[in-house]
């Protein structure tokens, strides 16, 4: 039995939308509602969200029982991380900061087994493998696994054609607001400055035949991006989403109830 299909990779390969959530209340409950929401991906952050691998599990575990794709982010690209987030199931990785080729080949060789990767061998205790169930696991994962790298500063945006160039990167994300902080703008990622990064590394992206993504809640550069074909996208940010909404409520409960 070989290793599960990666859904999210091919819809990416296909040049299907594939819409995205931001996760950063760390909660399988807000997972599982999420995922029952209709995003077809849903990024679990560990970069910028207090997640550790047991609430990395936990969320893994109440996604993949619904109709949603997890993506998860570590706070960086280490070899020993991937292998902790592979073998607990993560297909498809995010991976911060990426400034380099050389730097995109070591995520490549970090999601690969020997011999032409490093990701150590742990399969037997793997819920990657169904806990040992899936006897082809060793064989199969490499091709179900998703790679994107995240260019979010202008060394990575120097370097974008070099990390296009490494066979294995399924994709790149653009992050506009580290973008935006490096390029002098810092929170003001809606500077026209940053923006024409931003959509020119989108082109660039996708002119290399690779999947270009992004998380932005500005629904014109969300309209933008895909109109220049980037296709995981996400829209929506749960931190976001509870606290405008809890706060509007407060607000508006007090005000019906003392009229003001
Ligand atoms: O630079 C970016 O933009 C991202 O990588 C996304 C942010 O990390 C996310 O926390 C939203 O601000």
């Amino acid at each position: 039995m070989p290793a599960p299909h990666n859904p999210f990779k091919s819809a990416i390969a296909n040049g299907d939308l594939q819409l995205g959530c931001w996760l950063g209340l760390a909660d399988p409950y807000i997972a599982e509602i999420s995922a029952g929401a209709g995003f077809d991906w849903l990024l679990i952050d560990s970069e910028h969200a207090p997640n550790d691998l047991r609430s990395i599990v936990a969320q893994l575990q109440v996604i993949a029982a619904r109709n949603s794709h997890a993506v998860v982010r570590p706070p960086i690209g280490e070899t020993w991380i991937i292998k902790q987030l592979l073998d607990a199931g993560a297909q498809s990785l995010l991976i911060p900061m990426v400034e380099s080729g050389e730097q995109a080949q070591e995520l490549v060789d970090a999601i690969t087994y020997p011999p032409h990767g490093v990701r150590g061998v742990g399969s037997a205790l793997a819920r990657a493998s169904d806990f040992a169930a899936i006897g082809d696991y060793l064989t199969t994962a490499r091709e179900q696994i998703c790679l994107l790298a995240q260019v979010e500063n202008q060394k990575g945006i120097d370097a974008l054609d070099d990390i296009l160039a490494v066979d294995g990167v399924n994709g790149v994300f653009v992050g506009p607001s580290d973008l935006a902080a490096d390029m002098g703008f810092i929170g003001k990622p809606g500077q026209s400055e940053v923006q024409d990064a931003v959509l020119d590394a989108v082109d660039r992206i996708v002119a290399a035949g690779k999947a270009a993504g992004i998380l932005t809640l500005d629904k014109e550069l969300q309209a933008e991006c895909f109109k220049r074909g980037a296709r995981f996208i996400a829209t929506d940010i749960d931190v976001t989403l509870f606290a405008r909404g809890i706060r509007a409520s407060c607000a508006a409960s007090r005000a019906h109830l003392t009229n003001k």
